[in-house]
């Protein structure tokens, strides 16, 4: 598989204080990467300098290949990023508001395209039209990753996806992720939800205080056992 994100000795710097400190990482395509550490580890400090949101201090990201620079465009079609809570005009139906976004990315569909997004996403077909005021916050999630899919971004970040879903609303998000990785999309996702990592990541990093400390594969670690690492770690 090609590699598709990387960072060589990546490291974010505020005044003294070092946010992260080199990180070193390659992702394969397919790929679904968890990264877990506690408030304040460098998760989303990761994620915004892949996104060229931050400039790096040392270091550098790149994107297929592609060195990203906060200046230049080259990689941010190629990315797209689905944080916490998704932004979306509660006046509009989940249809709607994925028409508008993708035009805002330059891509104009047909309606039966807009709804194969929502329904790739997980969007059941009789919620396409109401207004997103009356979505859930699983349902909100789902228009963004229509949105993703619509830009036909390669790389979907996504900063602590299940935080405040139920149970069942995370294992169809789970579903949903591991569909979109067997297309070939990669995934890169900031979570404290070490039960869902083992679910649906490829593999997990650890951060602790800006440094990734650890990198496993789930295929040989169970739950209780990635939890002993991470309190041990942490
Ligand atoms: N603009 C800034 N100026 C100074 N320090 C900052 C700035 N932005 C982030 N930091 C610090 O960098 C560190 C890493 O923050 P980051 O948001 O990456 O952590 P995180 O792992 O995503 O945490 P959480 O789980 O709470 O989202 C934190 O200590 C944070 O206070």
């Amino acid at each position: 598989m090609s590699v598709v994100l990387e960072a060589v000795g990546l490291t974010k710097e505020y005044q003294q204080y070092t946010a992260l400190r080199q990180l070193s990482l390659t992702i394969h395509a397919g790929e679904v990467f968890c990264l877990l550490g506690q408030n304040g580890a460098g998760k989303t400090t990761t994620i915004n300098l892949f996104l060229g949101f931050l400039e790096a201090s040392g270091g550098k990201a790149l994107i297929k290949g592609v060195e990203v620079r906060p200046d230049d465009n080259a990689t941010k079609n190629m990315v797209a990023y689905i944080p916490e809570v998704v932004q979306l005009y509660g006046n509009l139906s989940g249809m709607e508001n994925l028409d508008f976004f993708s035009r805002l990315a330059g891509f104009s569909y047909a309606g039966e395209a807009l709804a194969a997004f929502l329904l790739k996403a997980g969007l059941q077909a009789e919620a396409h039209n109401k207004r997103l005021s009356t979505y859930s916050k699983g349902m909100r999630q789902k228009v963004g990753i229509a949105i993703a899919l619509s830009k036909n971004a390669d790389v979907i970040f996504m900063d602590e996806p299940t935080s405040g879903l139920d149970p069942k609303t995370t294992a169809e998000f789970t579903t949903i992720c591991k569909e979109l990785a067997a297309d070939g999309k990669t995934i890169f996702m900031a979570t404290h939800d070490i039960f869902n990592a083992v679910n649906v990541g490829s593999r997990i990093g650890i951060m602790k205080q800006g440094t990734l400390v650890h990198t496993v594969s789930t295929s040989g670690i169970s739950a209780s056992e990635l939890q002993q690492l991470y309190l041990e770690t942490i």
